[in-house]
């Protein structure tokens, strides 16, 4: 089998808010298989959010370990770990979080200029991931000038362009409607497929977790399996 893309060890995040402690997660455990999707379900609330910014190395969580193809993350200094997440992890969040004035294709490109990519590269990079996800006739809107899931569409390609090795996403058909949702779904999944990319993404929308390969959900600050008649 296969080494995991990511394993989380033992995590813990604590929130402290006034005098009182929130213990949100302890004792999480996870490991992400190469080419894998799996979703991660559960009330408002229960951790799913503090799980993935602490997987994408966006926080740093009280203790634990966050192992990204092999490398500790949080061994790292910043630098060293804001490369590493950089390289290997593309993250899709609930509100796209695309720049206003740059287009379609400039803000998918965005992640490869910042690795210091040529302009022309990237913009062949970001060209070809938008048009596999349905937006080769958009390329030039600007955010504003686009539909919210075509928006949602605009930031998977801009977190898949350098081929991560690891997408994470946090709700990212939450602000949709059903049908958008269905279909901005169907495009992250197959993105992923087909980059080969290990996929682990929040909902709520529990037809949609059915989908994918498996599906776990924070219970007592850990992470286990659902099913869908548990
Ligand atoms: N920075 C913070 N300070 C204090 N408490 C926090 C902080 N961030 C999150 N929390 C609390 O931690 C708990 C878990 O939050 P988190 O956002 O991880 O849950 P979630 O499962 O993603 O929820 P949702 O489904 O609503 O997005 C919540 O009770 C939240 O209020």
């Amino acid at each position: 089998m296969s080494e995991p893309v990511l394993s989380i060890r033992a995590l813990r995040r604590v929130y402290q808010s006034g005098a009182e402690e929130l213990e949100v997660l302890d004792g999480a455990e996870l490991d992400l298989y190469p080419g894998e999707l799996v979703g991660l379900v559960g009330p408002s609330g229960s951790g799913k959010s503090s799980l993935l910014h602490a997987a994408a190395l966006l926080e740093t969580p009280t203790a634990g370990q966050v192992i990204i193809a092999g490398q500790d993350g949080l061994a790292l200094g910043e630098r060293a770990r804001t490369a590493l997440r950089r390289r290997e992890i593309g993250f899709v969040y609930q509100f796209h979080h695309l720049l206003p004035e740059l287009s379609a294709l400039e803000n998918a490109a965005l992640p490869l200029r910042i690795a210091g990519r040529g302009a022309g590269a990237a913009r062949e990079a970001a060209k070809a991931k938008l048009e596999a996800l349905g937006m080769g006739g958009r390329l030039d809107h600007r955010p504003g000038q686009l539909s919210g899931g075509e928006q949602q569409r605009v930031a998977i390609a801009r977190a898949l362009v350098n081929n991560p090795r690891v997408v994470l996403a946090d709700e990212p058909t939450g602000n949709l409607d059903p049908a958008h949702s269905d279909q901005v779904f169907e495009a992250l999944a197959s993105a992923c497929r087909e980059a080969g990319a290990a996929a682990l993404i929040a909902t709520h929308n529990l037809a949609l977790a059915e989908r994918m390969d498996r599906v776990l959900t924070v219970e007592q600050g850990r992470l286990t399996p659902w099913t869908p008649d548990a």
